[in-house]
């Protein structure tokens, strides 16, 4: 698979509103199907407003398991966390009900907490519900990083794997992800874009094949359906 299903919003309020309906009604019919769902969420600064939007969506949100696509191996009190960033904006009005587990734990180093991390999501009901994607300007998506030590082994489709460290020099901070499987299993699987710059970096990972180059490309190529993207200007 190569392709993408794309679709382009007016402006990024009318995104967040159509992709938090979205997940939301996505949620709901795993609920009804299966009593629970799972809803995995990327950080950085692209998700706020989608955040905001979903946080109101009126769902049965005791029965929803919130995790992160990855985290950077920080506590939820630094200001780089996704934990954090999830609780300041999704983990508020209808959505504080939900269940939310993180990816960091008390361990020294991501290595260190690799088993744990992987029991949990383990512990997570079946295929993610909704896996919400975002991108870097280098191509990265989740924590799958170009030159990533650890990058063959995330995005390998065939890993057994659902939880990688992950050290790069882009990433910062020393990172656990899920892995590129876990993504692909997901029932709705989204990248959420925004900006000039990102859709120029998506056409450079549309053009080119190695996917170590271009993490996202990992996804695009290995993803069961044309990949959902959703961006605005
Ligand atoms: O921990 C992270 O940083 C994210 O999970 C990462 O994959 C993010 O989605 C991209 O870096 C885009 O980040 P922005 O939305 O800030 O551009």
């Amino acid at each position: 698979m190569t392709d993408i299903a794309f679709r382009a919003f007016h402006d990024r309020d009318a995104l967040a509103l159509t992709l938090a309906a979205e997940v939301a009604e996505a949620l709901r019919a795993d609920i009804a199907d299966g009593g629970e769902a799972t809803l995995a969420v990327s950080g950085g600064s692209t998700p706020k407003k989608f955040f905001h939007a979903l946080s109101k969506a009126e769902l049965d949100w005791e029965s929803v398991a919130i995790t992160l696509v990855d985290e950077r191996w920080v506590p939820d009190t630094d200001e780089r966390s996704n934990a954090r960033l999830v609780n300041e904006h999704l983990l508020w009005n209808e959505a504080a009900r939900a269940r939310f587990v993180p990816l960091f734990t008390d361990a020294t180093s991501p290595e260190g907490a690799l088993p744990d991390v992987q029991q949990r999501v383990a512990d997570l009901a079946g295929p993610l519900t909704v896996a919400v994607l975002g991108m870097g300007e280098d191509g990265h998506t989740a924590s799958f990083f170009p030159g990533g030590d650890r990058l063959d082994d995330a995005i390998d489709p065939t890993g057994k794997a659902l939880v990688m460290s992950m050290r790069a020099p882009a990433a910062i901070e020393p990172r656990i992800t899920l892995t590129l499987p876990v993504l692909l299993a997901a029932k709705k699987l989204v990248l959420h874009i925004e900006g000039e710059t990102k859709k120029t970096v998506l056409d450079a990972a549309l053009a080119g094949e190695d996917p170590r180059d271009m993490p996202i490309r990992a996804v695009i190529q290995n993803a069961p359906a044309p990949l959902d993207v959703v961006w605005a200007p």
